[in-house]
């Protein structure tokens, strides 16, 4: 495959991926493109159809995935998340390096394919953390909270496994955090343009 490499982000629900991807974002206008995925979850305040995730029903997700219309789909806190053909080419079509936010399983599938992006996973300094800013964002129910602390357990361990990540950031210090991950896509962005 052609193009600047993708860059895959991962950790736990509030670790902090969507804070350093939309300030990426902001900050690289014209270098960095987000592959939307679909979810059937309800959007939260402020979410955008088709900017956020393409918000959808689990009856038309399963069509599309079972039209091969995905390159990968995982089931995340009672709701199925996903990453189709599209969210990817889109991206690649204006000639953007194309970043991914998916969890865990997304990851492990994306190994399958030939996507071949970097992986970088996103960790909170701990568990107590994380759960004090999953509370403090407010988006979620007691329930959804408690889904996402226990993937968060699973996520932590696994993300200790050698060779699943390319590097692993802890965002303890959001500004640390955001120089560490500018650092890193700078790299990346520059073997981009010498290609
Ligand atoms: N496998 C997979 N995971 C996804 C995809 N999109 C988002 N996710 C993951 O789904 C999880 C839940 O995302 P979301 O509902 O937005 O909640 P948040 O992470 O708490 O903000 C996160 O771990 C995301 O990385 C996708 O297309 N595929
Ligand atoms: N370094 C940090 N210090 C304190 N709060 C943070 C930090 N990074 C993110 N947050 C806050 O934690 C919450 C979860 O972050 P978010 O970006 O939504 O995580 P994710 O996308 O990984 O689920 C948000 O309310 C965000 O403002």
């Amino acid at each position: 495959m052609s193009g600047p490499r993708p860059v895959v982000l991962s950790g736990p629900s509030g670790a902090g991926k969507s804070t350093l991807l939309k300030r990426l974002m902001k900050d690289h206008e014209g270098v960095f493109g987000f592959s939307v995925s679909h979810t059937t979850r309800n959007p939260r305040p402020g979410e955008e159809d088709g900017k956020d995730y393409h918000f959808t029903t689990r009856e038309a997700m399963q069509e599309g995935i079972d039209n091969g219309e995905f390159i990968e789909n995982a089931e995340f806190s009672g709701n199925m998340y996903g990453t189709s053909k599209a969210a990817v080419e889109d991206v690649r079509a204006k000639n953007l390096i194309c970043i991914l936010d998916v969890d865990i399983q997304g990851v492990k599938r994306i190994k399958e394919t030939d996507l071949d992006p970097i992986y970088i996973s996103i960790q909170p300094p701990s568990m107590e953390i994380l759960e004090k800013r999953l509370r403090d964002r407010q988006t979620e129910t007691e329930e959804s909270l408690q889904k996402r602390l226990e993937a968060a357990r699973i996520d932590m361990e696994l993300s200790k496994e050698p060779g699943v990540f390319d590097i692993v950031i802890i965002n303890d210090d959001l500004e640390k955090a955001y120089e560490e991950l500018k650092e890193i896509l700078n790299e990346v962005s520059a073997d981009a343009q010498k290609l």
